[in-house]
Formats: C-alpha cells, structure tokens, sequence
C-alpha cells in the first residue's frame, strides 16, 4: 500500500519558498519549527529533491531529544527514514543527510544516474532505481510502501512537490506562511515545475484548518481525489 503523502512547507507572505538565488530563508519562527520537528517525529519517512539537498543541504532529522527517545523507545529509529528523490544520483557522499544522525536512507535514482556515482551512494544509503530520465514517483511510492512506510512527509522543494501533484499522489497539502516578503519572479515557490494548463487538471483542496503560528498562519488543506 502507498503511503500517506503529505507536503509541509514554508512560504512568505508573497508566496516563496526561498530566494531568486534558492538560498535558504528562515519563514518559519520558533513555535512553527517546533510544529515541524513534532510532526517529523511522528512519522515514518521525510522525503526532499536532490534541489534542496544541495541548495540547504538539510540533515532533516528529529532535533528534540525527547522526541527522539520517545521513538527509540517505541522501538523506532530516532530518526524517520530520510529520502532523497535524485534522478541524477548528484547527492554529495558527504552530504549532512546521509552523515548526521543514525536512521535508514533511501536514494531514488533514475536508470540515467551514472553507476560510478549510485555505487558511491550505495555505501551510505539503500539506492533504487526507478524511472528512465527521472525518478518514477509512483514507483518510488509503491517501494516505500513495501518497506513499511506509512505516513510520508514531504518537505519539498517546488519541482519535487510539482512531481508528486502531477502524478496525484499528495493526499494533504500544509503551507505555513511566515511575516516575510521575499519576491522575485523566479524564486522558488511551493508548487513549480511546468504548472497545469487545463483548469480541469487544477488538483482541488479543501481546507482542513488554520491556526495562527508565531507572526504567521499554517493552512492544511486534504487534496481532494
Ligand atoms: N521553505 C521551505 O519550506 C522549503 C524550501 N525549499 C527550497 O526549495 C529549493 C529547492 O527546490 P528545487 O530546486 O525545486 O528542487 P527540489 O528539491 O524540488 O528537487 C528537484 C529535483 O528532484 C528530482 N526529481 C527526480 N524525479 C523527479 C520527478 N519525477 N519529479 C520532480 N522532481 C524529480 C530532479 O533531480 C529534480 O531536479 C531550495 O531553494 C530550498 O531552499 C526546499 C524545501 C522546503
Ligand atoms: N518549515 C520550514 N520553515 C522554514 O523557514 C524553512 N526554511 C524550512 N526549510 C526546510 O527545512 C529543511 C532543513 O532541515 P534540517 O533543519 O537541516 O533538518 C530545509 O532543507 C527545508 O526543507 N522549513
């Protein structure tokens, strides 16, 4: 069975996820990533884009320790298992998601990916390769879904998060959007990639909540299927 995907991310009040130059930007204050941390630790994988990997280079582990003792204790990794979505298999060996903190690793490779780069990986992470060109999200679904995923966070960036509403595989859909105004016109917003062009492909949302969050507002919206 597929996991539950849903999508967290932060974006400015004029609706961008970083700057012109994909530099990582703090949107959310301290409550908001609190919220995150929370809601990280309660699942059973967090999946980024090769982008954010090498634009923020996150280690996207669980930061509280309470947090963390309670998974182990719970007979869990501390960490849920960190995924990257990388057709290209470009992440850096050294790379803080693949050095920091214990827990599982996926990679998800294309067929295209260079093998002298996969078998690199193949020593820090469990690497599949799933797609011709790029990474066949389905797929890479179906296999978390054989290795006992069940709820799936999403941290983006905008191509990643357009892949998976593209194939109609997010199931919520959570911005928080922080007192901050970054602009540009190409600067990264939470959904890119080439955009729908037919209204009748828009994926329809339905709010779910709001609640007010240090200086900003957090939206979840469940995607209608
Ligand atoms: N404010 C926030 O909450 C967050 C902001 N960001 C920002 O997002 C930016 C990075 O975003 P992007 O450059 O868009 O990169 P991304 O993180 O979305 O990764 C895109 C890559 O995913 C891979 N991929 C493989 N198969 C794919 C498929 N079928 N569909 C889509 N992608 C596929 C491709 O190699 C593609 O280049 C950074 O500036 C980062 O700071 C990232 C995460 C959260
Ligand atoms: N929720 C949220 N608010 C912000 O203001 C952000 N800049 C982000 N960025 C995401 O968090 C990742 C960092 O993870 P680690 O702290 O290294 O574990 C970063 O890569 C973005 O995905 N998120």
């Amino acid at each position: 069975m597929r996991p539950y995907v849903f999508v967290n991310c932060a974006m400015s009040a004029d609706g961008k996820i970083s700057t012109i130059e994909r530099r990582q930007v703090k949107i959310s204050g301290k409550d908001d990533f609190d919220r995150v941390d929370r809601i990280k630790a309660g699942t059973d994988g967090i999946m980024v884009g090769i982008g954010t990997v090498l634009a923020d280079n996150p280690s996207l582990t669980v930061k509280s320790a309470d947090r963390k003792a309670e998974r182990s204790a719970s007979g869990r990794d501390e960490n849920p298992v960190r995924i990257v979505v990388d057709s290209m298999a470009r992440t850096p060996a050294d790379a803080d998601i693949l050095v920091k903190g214990s827990g599982r690793r996926i990679i998800a490779v294309s067929a295209a990916a260079p093998a002298d780069r996969v078998n690199t990986l193949r020593n820090r992470a469990e690497v599949i390769v799933l797609g011709e060109r790029s990474v066949d999200l389905t797929a890479l679904m179906d296999a978390l879904g054989e290795r006992g995923i069940g709820r799936l966070m999403v941290e983006g960036g905008g191509t990643l998060i357009w892949g998976l509403f593209a194939a109609g595989l997010v199931d919520e859909f959570r911005t928080y959007i922080g007192s901050v105004v970054i602009g540009g016109s190409a600067a990264p917003t939470p959904v890119d990639g080439e955009g729908f062009f037919r209204e009748s492909d828009f994926p329809r949302l339905s709010l779910k909540g709001i609640e007010r969050i240090d200086d900003g507002v957090l939206l979840t919206w469940s995607v209608e299927k």
